[in-house]
């Protein structure tokens, strides 16, 4: 049983022009899975991440996680929903500047008045785990891009969601850093099973997943799963782009990756 099934998803955006951002997609995500959505610019991937994750709904079709319709369910059941089994990760990291990343961290387990042994015991293994621990009294503007997406990271860790979803989260950092950020959130894949979902444009990023699924004008175009070899998996994800167009995959084709 996917942990995730996208069954035949349309969104219309209405307006003076009617505008089809995702017309009858269906895919499916396994439970520890890392899958990478790519696509042109304007293909629907913000779209598709607003209606996976509940923040949006399609005009037609419908999204299941487990046995769960998020569609089916009352305002508060939703927010309940979203904060239990949802963990998102933004490029622009997100955090709460007047918090602390101590603070930042916790806020998921706050929101949903958790017992103060549990949001200590999980702070304490997480920041061992993330490297942030020299950093919990720190406001984010004490931080450094890598260091703040961390934090954003082990707040979505927090309350073990069921899938984390990511929108370009690597797209504010430099090479450095989003090498660090993409080799975290592939260990957490692994060490955790966690299933995570992200959106990006960098096929260096994409070729840390298991999968990419590519869409094109809002429809499903091609996905590829990773073999062996990372470099060969990125080789591969630079030929599917260069058939989508749009893109600069000529100037990354010599690339040899770390
Ligand atoms: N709120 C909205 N109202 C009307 N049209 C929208 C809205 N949001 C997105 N669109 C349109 O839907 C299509 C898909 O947009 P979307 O932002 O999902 O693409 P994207 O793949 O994420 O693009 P990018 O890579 O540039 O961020 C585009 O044609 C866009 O103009």
């Amino acid at each position: 049983m996917p942990i995730l099934q996208v069954r035949d998803i349309t969104k219309v955006y209405e307006g003076k022009v009617t505008n089809r951002a995702i017309n009858q997609l269906s895919f499916d995500v396994q439970k520890g899975e890392f899958i990478a959505i790519m696509g042109p610019s304007g293909s629907g991937k913000t779209t598709l991440l607003n209606l996976i994750s509940t923040i949006d709904k399609p005009t037609s079709g419908e999204i299941i996680f487990n046995y769960i319709k998020p569609q089916n369910l009352n305002k508060t059941d939703l927010a309940f929903f979203r904060r239990r089994q949802l963990g998102f990760v933004f490029q622009d990291f997100n955090l709460l500047p007047m918090l602390t990343v101590e603070e930042n961290i916790i806020l998921p387990l706050t929101l949903d008045q958790q017992p103060v042994e549990v949001m200590e015991e999980r702070l304490k293994r997480l920041a061992q785990k993330l490297n942030l621990t020299s950093i919990l009294y720190k406001r984010p503007n004490e931080i450094s891009g890598g260091q703040a997406q961390r934090v954003a990271i082990a707040r979505a860790l927090i309350h073990e969601p069921a899938i984390i979803l990511a929108d370009e989260p690597t797209g504010n950092l430099d090479s450095n850093n989003s090498r660090e950020v993409l080799e975290l959130l592939s260990k957490i894949n692994q060490e955790r099973q966690a299933t995570i979902v992200m959106v990006t444009h960098d096929p260096i990023a994409a070729s840390f997943c298991d999968r990419v699924l590519f869409i094109k004008d809002g429809e499903y175009f091609n996905e590829i799963n990773r073999d062996d070899r990372r470099q060969t998996f990125f080789q591969r994800i630079l030929n599917v782009l260069s058939l989508l167009g749009g893109g600069q995959v000529g100037d990354l084709s010599s690339i040899r990756l770390p």
